[in-house]
């Protein structure tokens, strides 16, 4: 953590310093020191089967209202005067995991707070969830802010565990709460951390504590999405990062012409993150996680299924590649979800790690043995605090490539592949985006939702998370609401249907990607393309201004681009040059994609 707070020095990089210059933008609604408070209906929840469930887990907080903010009547800026408005203490943890974007919600929170009445005071919690157990502040101003202000990571509070559930944490956090006098606690991070802090307001609400408790929705994972929610803040610049990283491999793969690329990438059990980099830069293959989990494809089912894209490049002449897989693949794959599931099973009995593996069930074991030995030790670490495997240490690039070399040699011996021989390169891109320089859309998302998380508090809302709809449009058209944690809550079940059985509590789940969807509908047309054709693009590094800083995920503007059919022009292109000049097409796809990528289409 860094405790030279003030004003970025002269160590600080020029674009460093420039990006802490750049002012997010508000939508009109939130230019005043107030808004307008307008509820609407009542809520249930998004899985009507769980709703009883829910409505029995939080008597107090189900079923509240959703609400708009709006600018107050009259003019933007009108409202109470700054004496009517008593001064606000409010109290911000960084709950989830660091997430580009996450400082901007502390500083759009600190300004909303000094606009609404400047005696109002902003705690952060040193540490995350631990310094909000143990009352570790610090005060935020303007001065502890200025080395922030749109820069990545979460080093201004730092991070503990992302877990505020147990009876001793949720009774830790409301003592902090009740010393410090707060009236509102901001809970920033994911699915995890807002299923918490739902979970916290209603324990508030039962034990007459005043202070309202509102989420935010930061991750990377881009994961909580739902019909109030349409991305998280730190997707749109990990995606964007990964996606230059991807295209740079893509072309190092395709100037050797020797070896594939097996690159994982965050975004846990969904795929968000990999779909989103695979539709900016274009790689010959991505396996998602709900693909192979719908189909049910065992292990040797992917591995003959990437084998088979092998080889038909081969066939072509080509042989190196790039593959995206999601670090939730691992678990998607039937048989190892289920050797998973006995692990953490040991694991909550208490069974020593050396034993576990003595104790699986026959064929779990059998599958185990077969794995090799750094999976093994990878399966067998420490559970994350949702139960789940600790998919980011699960080396599951290096294990396709191991089984897909093994499966090239056995069909070069029964001479069905003809072809080099197979050989990779594995690479993880995950931890080095997190703490980058956010884009304009997420340094301006979360500013946002800062704003509207000091409204929500002010209108006396706990339990709620704080949204922003319209997001594809520019900021001015931008609306902002605030919606019930026990709306986006369901339940799991067993089965499905009449005698489905409910297993565990409540809870806010990440959605996986919807496989009826545009995004991914397009994925599909044009995977043969990507498969065979090298039809890489380069999309660069993050822009922040000029041309193409306002770029924002395809997948969330999916519906109002007309994107693939700039493929489609691309293509018909390519097809022609491959049918005149099949050996000048791989170079003149290359011209082709910083065409794409200029937007200069000057076809001839
Ligand atoms: O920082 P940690 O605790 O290693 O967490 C890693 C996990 O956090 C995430 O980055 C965000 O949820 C995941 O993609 C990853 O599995």
């Amino acid at each position: 953590m860094n405790a030279d707070y003030g004003a970025p020095t002269e160590l600080a990089g020029p674009l460093q310093q420039r990006r802490a210059l750049y002012q997010p933008r508000l939508p009109p609604c939130l230019q005043g020191a107030t808004v307008r408070v307008e509820y609407g209906d009542a809520t249930a929840t998004i899985d009507p089967t769980g709703a009883h469930a829910v409505a029995q887990a939080f008597p107090r907080t189900y079923g509240q209202r959703l609400v708009t903010f709006l600018a107050p009547d009259g003019t933007a800026g009108a409202g109470k005067a700054v004496d009517e408005r008593p001064p606000i203490r409010v109290g911000v943890v960084f709950s989830g995991r660091q997430s580009p974007g996450g400082h901007n919600v502390v500083w759009g929170l600190h300004d909303a707070l000094k606009a609404y009445n400047p005696q109002s005071i902003l705690y952060g919690f040193i540490g995350g969830t631990e310094g909000l157990f143990a009352n570790k502040t610090l005060e935020i101003t303007d001065d502890v802010l200025a080395s922030y202000k749109n820069q990545g990571g979460f080093d201004l509070l730092g991070r503990s565990i992302d877990q505020i559930r147990s009876s001793k944490q949720v009774s830790a956090a409301m003592t902090t709460c009740q010393d410090l006098n707060l009236d509102g606690l901001v809970i920033v991070g994911g699915v995890t951390s807002n299923s918490d802090a739902a979970q916290l307001a209603e324990t508030l609400v039962q034990k007459n504590c005043k202070t309202k408790v509102v989420g935010v929705p930061v991750s990377l994972n881009g994961d909580l999405k739902n019909q109030f929610v349409e991305t998280t803040v730190g997707f749109d610049t990990v995606c964007k990062v990964n996606s230059q990283l991807i295209s740079n491999v893509c072309l190092d793969a395709i100037s050797a012409g020797k070896y594939y690329y097996f690159v994982r990438l965050m975004g846990r059990k969904a795929s968000h993150v990999a779909l989103e980099c695979a539709l900016q830069s274009h790689p010959n293959m991505l396996i998602m996680g709900e693909e192979v989990a719908l189909s049910k494809l065992t292990l040797m089912e992917v591995i003959n299924k990437i084998c088979d894209g092998v080889q038909a490049r081969a066939e072509l002449g080509k042989h190196h590649g790039v593959l995206l897989i999601p670090e939730g693949l691992i678990e998607s794959i039937p048989e190892m979800y289920a050797l998973i599931q006995e692990i953490s099973n040991l694991h909550n009995n208490n069974v020593p790690v050396t034993e576990i593996p003595t104790q699986l069930s026959p064929w779990a074991a059998a599958l185990f043995q077969f794995l090799p030995p750094f999976i093994r030790r990878e399966l067998l670490l420490h559970q994350e605090s949702d139960n789940s495997a600790q998919l980011s240490q699960i080396d599951t690039e290096q294990l396709l490539a191991h089984l897909v070399e093994a499966e090239m040699i056995k069909r070069t011996k029964e001479g069905r592949y003809k072809g080099k021989k197979f050989s990779s390169v594995c690479h993880f891109f995950g931890y080095q985006a997190r703490g980058s320089l956010p884009s304009n859309f997420d340094c301006d998302y979360a500013y946002v939702l800062g704003h509207i998380s000091l409204h929500m508090i002010a209108a006396g809302l706990t339990g709620y998370m704080a949204t922003v709809a319209n997001l594809k449009d520019p900021v001015h058209k931008w609306r902002c609401a605030a919606a019930p944690l026990t709306a986006m809550m369901s339940v799991r079940r067993h089965l499905r249907g009449p005698g489905a059985i409910p297993i565990g509590k409540p809870a806010i789940h990440p959605s996986p990607i919807d496989l009826k969807g545009k995004a991914y509908e397009l994925l599909r047309e044009k995977a043969s393309s990507f498969l065979l054709d090298d039809f890489y693009r380069t999309p660069g590094g993050i822009q922040f201004e000029g041309p193409g800083s306002d770029a924002k995920p395809i997948t969330l503007t999916i519906e109002d681009q007309d994107y693939m059919g700039d493929i489609e022009m691309l293509k018909l292109y390519l097809d022609k040059v491959r049918a005149r000049n099949p050996v000048a097409f791989c170079c003149l796809s290359r011209v082709s994609n910083y065409a794409k990528t200029t937007n200069e289409f000057t076809y001839r």
